[in-house]
């Protein structure tokens, strides 16, 4: 990796959550004697991101991903580890540090909720200090890709949730910081503006180097911005590298599907057993199995499944990220 731009060591946080014990009784006693318990929401997370990567953050809900952007954005100070993004503590030094980054919360706004899209982004030109003449070309280039023009004149509170995605970017790319950290940025959005912010996030990354990382479960995200894969998992790292990787590392990276009568799911596992390939019923006589097409001879599959059950049709093709992230997280389970 060349010139890391970000470092975490070992990063940890833990919450202290009250606990709630049954009835009134129960209540009475939280209230006058409350228990605490602890949740360790990452337990020690170490990786390096170099610059201009843009790295996707996947794990289940509750998995540590939300913590670890906000100890990144410099919102929350971990527990313990070690934490630096460029030459900064992030929060530490969070005045000077926020200035340097871009943060996108799919769920929350940055833009002040009464004041017109084009205010709010007025006022962070002055804050960022953003000359005018940038100002300007960077306005245009967000148009361009985000189709802003139209919202400008618009106060946040008023902007449908994609309109409102659209804006919170712009704000938060106008001072073109190097580091941006998204949290869901496309969650809720339908196809059409998904579409349009995975191009422009892209775009920034291809032509302006900016270094990305952002947390989704939509793993179509992942396929169009993302070269580098993380997943977390109960707060720990359970796999880092490429996509291609991913599949590899997890050793199934083929899949095959076939449509067969209803019940038709203990037969093809009897069928193809031997080979340790196991079968899933995604319903409506639909049944896949992810394998190592390296390890189990394709044609022998095949065989052994057409000679279980009379199907209809049968697929083969490469595994989708999505196949992968679901059995990553199966075998995080039963690790
Ligand atoms: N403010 C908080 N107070 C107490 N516990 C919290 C807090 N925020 C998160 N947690 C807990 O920490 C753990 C990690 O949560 P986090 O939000 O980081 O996960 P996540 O991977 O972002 O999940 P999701 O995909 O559902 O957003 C969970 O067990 C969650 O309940």
């Amino acid at each position: 990796m060349s010139d890391p731009i970000i470092h975490a060591r070992h990063l940890k946080r833990t919450y202290r959550v009250p606990v709630r014990r049954p009835g009134l009784t129960g209540a009475f006693r939280d209230l006058l004697t409350p228990e605490y318990r602890t949740v360790q929401a990452v337990q020690d997370v170490t990786f390096e991101i170099g610059r201009g990567e843009s790295v996707a953050y996947l794990g289940p809900n509750g998995a540590g991903k939300s913590t670890t952007v906000k100890m990144l954005a410099g919102i929350l100070k971990p527990s313990g580890g070690e934490l630096r993004v460029m030459d900064f503590h992030p929060h530490q030094d969070r005045q000077q540090y926020v200035r340097n980054i871009g943060v996108v919360f799919g769920q929350r706004t940055t833009l002040w909720f009464d004041l017109a899209v084009i205010e709010s982004l007025r006022l962070l030109q002055r804050v960022y200090g953003v000359p005018e003449a940038v100002f300007q070309e960077r306005l245009e280039l967000f148009d361009e890709v985000l189709d802003l023009s139209g919202l400008l004149a618009t106060p946040a509170r008023k902007l449908s949730l994609g309109q409102r995605v659209r804006a919170d970017l712009a704000a938060a790319l106008l001072h073109a910081p190097p580091v941006v950290f998204l949290d869901e940025p496309t969650i809720g959005l339908d196809a059409s503006v998904k579409a349009r912010i995975r191009a422009f996030l892209r775009q920034i990354n291809r032509d302006l180097g900016t270094t990305l990382l952002l947390t989704t479960h939509d793993l179509g995200d992942v396929e169009a911005i993302s070269d580098r894969v993380m997943v977390i998992d109960a707060g720990q790292l359970i796999f880092d590298g490429t996509t291609r990787a991913m599949r590899e590392d997890l050793g199934r990276g083929d899949r095959v599907t076939v449509v067969a009568p209803p019940g038709s799911l203990a037969a093809l596992n009897a069928a193809t057993s031997e080979l340790a390939v196991p079968w899933t019923d995604e319903g409506k006589g639909r049944y896949s199995a992810l394998y190592d097409g390296r390890r189990v001879r394709t044609p022998d599959l095949v065989a052994r499944t057409l000679a279980a059950v009379p199907a209809e049709d049968l697929e083969l093709r490469e595994a989708s990220i999505e196949d992968v992230v679901r059995e990553l997280y199966e075998r995080g389970r039963h690790a």
